[in-house]
């Protein structure tokens, strides 16, 4: 846990000092030789050399209450939780306009002048929330070759509201000709939040517990979105969008443009995951792992650069409320009644993963060590 937590930046820093692609899309400037913040340890750059692209989960019958495909959906995803986590989703429901102008939205955001984005950095109290520009702000090493805008995201929020909170994050950052983006992230997170409650009934299923269990834990969340933007690379071989991670939290849903970059480690060896039109990438997270006693894996897996193209992607993080006990329902302890995980908000996690821990590919064991160690009783 040491050098993990080694490289989380300590003194504040003026933000994006000298990083290398800024602007890239509006400057002809090309840059050869990336500085050494951005250089990832040879073990994290393993090449892969095979695809993975199944399974790909058709929602229709399940939406549409058809009791046969439901059970068959539930079937393909438990298979592919118990192996690695990851699975695609066709039929999914949300309208293709949404998913399109989503994707569309993003050039006009990432291409404004650094210093109006900067603007939207670091509006609230954790770090991570807002603009950010390769976390310069927060890491000193392992850099990642990307520009993110990541904001909150309350299940409780309501469209009619007079000015939605995502609209106001930004309005309110950027200003008032923002709103209409705003609106587009708005609906594509609302969008997001019925289509992973969905999604938890059918995990639900597929572990034998009861369809709405998962649904009602995870109703009156807070979850996070983030729209990730990766820069042109032009040295090839030394870094990397995002590390190889799992996410902390429960479930993602991401809609990749048809760039390609994603990556999953499966069956010991990294797996490209080529983009495939109108399907959306589902992983399991930490949180979810541990609700299901670490029957479900969480997904490792790492976004890679691009030597011609940039690359976007939108990632929906399924959150349960902050101080929501994350703890597996009997049914799933029964077996050999023994817990692979203590109790634990999931506001412990976050800041976990905020202020004491970079998140990585076995970030749930190091905060389960954590967690025991630092409470008198244990679990
Ligand atoms: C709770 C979170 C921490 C991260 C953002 C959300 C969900 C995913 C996590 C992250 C993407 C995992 C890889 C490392 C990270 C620092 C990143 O590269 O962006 C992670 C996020 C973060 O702490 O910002
Ligand atoms: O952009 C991608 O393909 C993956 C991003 C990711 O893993 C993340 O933001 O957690
Ligand atoms: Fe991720």
């Amino acid at each position: 846990m040491d050098s993990n937590s080694s490289q989380l930046e300590s003194r504040e820093q003026a933000p994006n000092q000298q990083l290398p692609f800024l602007h890239t899309s509006q400057s002809t400037h090309k840059t050869l030789f990336i500085p050494s913040k951005f250089i990832w340890p040879k073990g994290d750059l393993v090449e892969a050399y095979e695809r993975l692209s199944e399974p790909h989960v058709d929602l229709e019958g399940f939406l549409k209450g058809d009791k046969k495909a439901t059970i068959e959906a539930s079937k393909i995803v438990r298979k592919a939780c118990l192996k690695h986590g990851f699975f695609q989703l066709t039929n999914h429901g949300v309208d293709q306009n949404l998913l399109a102008t989503a994707l569309d939205k993003m050039g006009p955001l990432f291409n404004l002048p650094l210093s109006l984005k900067t603007r939207a950095s670091q509006t609230r109290a954790a770090k991570m929330w807002g603009f950010s520009t390769a976390h310069s702000n927060r890491f000193s090493s392992k850099l990642p070759w990307k520009e993110t805008f990541s904001f909150e995201f309350d299940h409780s929020c309501n469209i009619s509201n007079n000015e939605p909170p995502v609209v106001h994050f930004f309005s309110s950052t950027l200003g008032k000709e923002f709103e209409e983006i705003g609106m587009v992230y708005e609906k594509y997170c609302q969008a997001m939040r019925e289509l992973s409650l969905a999604l938890t009934e059918v995990l639900g299923i597929s572990l034998g517990v009861e369809r709405s269990y998962f649904r009602k834990f995870f109703e009156d969340g807070s979850s996070i979105m983030r729209l990730n933007s990766y820069p042109i690379c032009e040295q090839g071989g030394v870094a990397l969008g995002t590390g190889p991670h799992c996410d902390p939290t429960a479930l993602t849903i991401l809609h990749q443009d048809q760039v390609g970059g994603l990556e999953v480690f499966a069956n010991n060896k990294w797996h490209t995951v080529p983009p495939s039109p109108n399907s959306l990438v589902v992983n399991i997270g930490d949180v979810f792992m541990a609700l299901c006693n670490g029957e479900y894996k969480s997904c490792v897996h790492r976004a890679v650069v691009n030597k011609h193209k940039e690359r976007r992607s939108l990632a929906f993080f399924l959150c349960p409320r902050k101080d929501k006990v994350v703890r597996p329902p009997e049914k799933l302890v029964a077996g050999d009644g023994s817990r692979k995980y203590p109790d634990f908000s999931w506001s412990e996690l976050f800041e976990f993963t905020q202020k004491h821990y970079r998140a990585d590919a076995v970030t749930l064991q190091n905060f389960s060590k954590w967690v025991v160690s630092s409470r008198p009783c244990g679990v």
